[in-house]
């Protein structure tokens, strides 16, 4: 593996196309520390810099995944704008929380898929980092517990939104007004997870695998993959039907799609360009206005 660049919250590196985040304080249960915040995002935009990027694993070192925020970050969020009026008190820890949400929904909007692997335990604002990534894989018992709800608040970093976006309402009410800790299995009947298995070991090289796979193949239609359903959930069928026609327009003259045409004819494997980050927006406001 290559070691890119240096995040002092985590390891990344890139090996075989795949940007892995590993998550490597184990000893803290992998608690998300204050630079965390700021190291996400970051190797993010790294990874989509990185022209031989085609995918991110986000997956941990140790027994558990995460235990969620850094409780001495939480500490410092109860206490922050002490001392001040109340409304510049709730204005500061506001804008703190618009910003710890920024820092996740990185993952969610970057065009390269994201893969999350998740053994042991997935505790709060772990929760609300690997809700926000395209395929999650578990450990059969790993403890998916949004423990917020036990602090009195309300998980507010995403994991509200995305649940609801994706799982029937009683499932989420159910999950997160008794506070209870969903396993790896029942995630894997809720659809909240796409596969488990049943040890750590088994987890990281099923992750590292499916990742290199979807790496391998053409960026140009993994990242539609990614946009169009992310339009779709924005906008609905309709619309997003008109837009997957402006999109794949847009793509068809593209050298991908010639090289996969010329690779199966052939029965070679097809050479990929990346996608370029300045592409147009594929007709998405014409789309929106018709
Ligand atoms: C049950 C836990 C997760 C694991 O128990 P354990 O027995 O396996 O490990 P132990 O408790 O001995 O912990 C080992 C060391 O790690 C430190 N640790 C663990 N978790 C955290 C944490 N979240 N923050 C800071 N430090 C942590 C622990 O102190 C030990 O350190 P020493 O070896 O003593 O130096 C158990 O650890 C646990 O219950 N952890 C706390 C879980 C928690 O409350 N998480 C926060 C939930 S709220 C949230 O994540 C999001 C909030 C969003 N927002 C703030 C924006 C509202």
């Amino acid at each position: 593996m290559s070691d890119a660049t240096q995040f002092s919250s985590f390891r990344f590196e890139v090996n075989a196309a795949v940007a892995h985040i590993v998550l490597n304080r184990s000893d803290k249960r992998n608690c998300l520390v204050r630079e965390f915040w700021y190291d996400l995002p970051q190797a993010v935009k790294l990874a989509e810099r990185l022209p031989e990027v085609r995918c991110i694993l986000l997956r941990a070192e140790g027994k558990m995944f995460s235990s969620g925020i850094d409780l001495a970050v939480l500490q410092g969020l109860t206490a922050m704008g002490d001392g001040l009026e109340l409304a510049r008190k709730a204005d500061h820890l506001r804008r703190t929380v618009l910003s710890l949400q920024d820092a996740i929904s990185a993952l969610e909007e970057t065009r390269l898929p994201v893969i999350a692997a998740i053994q042991g335990a997935c505790i709060g604002g772990a929760l609300d980092v690997v809700c926000a990534a395209d395929i999650r894989l578990a450990e059969s018992a790993t403890a998916f517990t949004p423990l917020e709800m036990d602090f009195g608040f309300v998980p507010d970093l995403g994991t509200v939104q995305r649940l609801t976006a994706n799982l029937p309402s009683a499932v989420v009410a159910d999950w997160l007004m008794d506070c209870r800790t969903v396993s790896g299995d029942e995630a894997k009947h809720l659809g909240f997870v796409s596969r488990v298995v049943a040890d750590a070991g088994e987890l990281e090289s099923m992750a590292v695998a499916l990742a290199e796979r979807i790496a391998a193949r053409s960026p140009v239609a993994i990242m539609g993959a990614k946009e169009v359903m992310k339009f779709t959930k924005e906008h609905g069928v309709k619309a997003s039907l008109r837009y997957t026609a402006t999109w794949q327009s847009s793509v068809f003259p593209g050298d991908d799609v010639a090289n996969c045409l010329k690779a199966k004819q052939t029965g070679g494997a097809p050479s990929h360009e990346n996608m370029a980050d300045d592409r147009p927006l594929y007709g998405k406001e014409d789309t929106l206005q018709q």
